[in-house]
């Protein structure tokens, strides 16, 4: 059956699929929409859908819906600029991760709150470019508000562990983003561990950066699948063996979606989440309004309308 392909009202909540994830098996589309962006088109149609008591939900596919994507090529500035113009205010992030610690077994869930950036500079990371220069606060790469409501909702897991940060004192869990797309070394990953790792994955960023940027709310929910290569008495991982978690995990993550989507749509209408970068970037910006490259000034009207026009 074809979807329509367009959808009048704004969309505030956008879910974003890794692997494992290519739709919302739980909601029924409505609408599949070709999103074109000043960055090109996303990695995926956006597919809309409801929740039970009627929100609209924007979902894409990170890799597409084939997983064609690799890690590195990734459209992230296409993607969050294609949901930023739907109107999105939060997004959900999902992304299968190795664990880099015992206690965080494979397909226990983790919102982590912080990330180490060991992509290799060859994703385009930032909307800003030489010609309209921009800066974002990046200290806390993660939405507080969003993830506590995340964490408050996910907890309704069948025989596995979610771990999350829910006070000041409770451990950093520290999201490594490698560039891949092959694993890391066994040396590598003893290297993370040291430095405070607790799962790592390839997707993390830019998404989270651009989403800064785009001033909206961000959170990634990790789903652990292996323990990467630093345990000396295992076989370090494959992708047969994350693709065989998140397969046999795959009620697990239907269960967490279904219990997230509602109280997150609803922490946005109350103006809970998705607001608390709401005209930020307008002060962000580092270039003089007589020296800004036009081209660039037009892409980022798509982005923040009227910001500097
Ligand atoms: C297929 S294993 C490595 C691959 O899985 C994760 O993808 P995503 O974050 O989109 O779920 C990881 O980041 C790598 O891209
Ligand atoms: N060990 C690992 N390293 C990087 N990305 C991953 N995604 C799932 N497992 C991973």
């Amino acid at each position: 059956m074809s979807l329509p392909t367009t959808f009048d009202e704004p969309i505030l909540l956008g879910v974003i699929g890794g692997t494992g994830l290519y739709k919302l098996s739980c909601l029924t589309p409505v609408a599949k929409l070709t999103v074109q962006t000043p960055w090109g088109l996303p990695s995926s149609p956006i597919t809309i859908s409801r929740t039970p008591s009627g929100f609209p939900v924007a979902f894409l596919a990170r890799h597409g819906i084939h997983h064609d994507l690799t890690p590195s090529d990734v459209p992230a500035r296409a993607n969050i600029a294609a949901l930023k113009s739907l109107g999105v205010r939060a997004i959900v992030a999902f992304s299968a991760v190795g664990s880099l610690q015992e206690e965080i077994a494979p397909r226990d869930f983790v919102i982590p709150n912080q990330i180490i950036d060991r992509t290799k500079g060859v994703r385009p990371s930032s909307f800003f470019e030489k010609g309209f220069v921009g800066h974002v606060g990046f200290g806390d790469p993660f939405d507080a508000a969003l993830s506590e409501v995340l964490a408050e909702n996910s907890d309704v897991l069948l025989g596995q562990k979610l771990h999350s940060k829910r006070s000041a004192s409770d451990k950093d869990l520290v999201l490594i983003c490698m560039e891949g797309p092959a694993f890391s070394t066994r040396a590598e990953s003893k290297l993370y561990r040291s430095w405070g790792g607790s799962v790592i994955n390839m997707s993390a960023l830019p998404e989270a950066k651009l989403a800064k940027e785009a001033e909206i709310s961000y959170q990634m929910i990790c789903m652990s699948t292996d323990y990467d290569a630093w345990k000396e008495d295992e076989e370090p991982v494959t992708v047969e063996q994350v693709v065989g978690n998140l397969t046999a995990n795959a009620a697990n993550a239907e269960r967490v979606i279904s219990a997230i989507l509602e109280p997150v749509e609803l922490a946005i209408m109350e103006k809970r989440v998705g607001y608390t970068l709401e005209g930020s970037m307008r002060y962000a910006i580092s270039t003089g309004p007589a020296s800004r490259n036009k081209q660039m000034a037009a892409n980022l009207d798509f982005l923040h309308t009227g910001y500097w026009s």
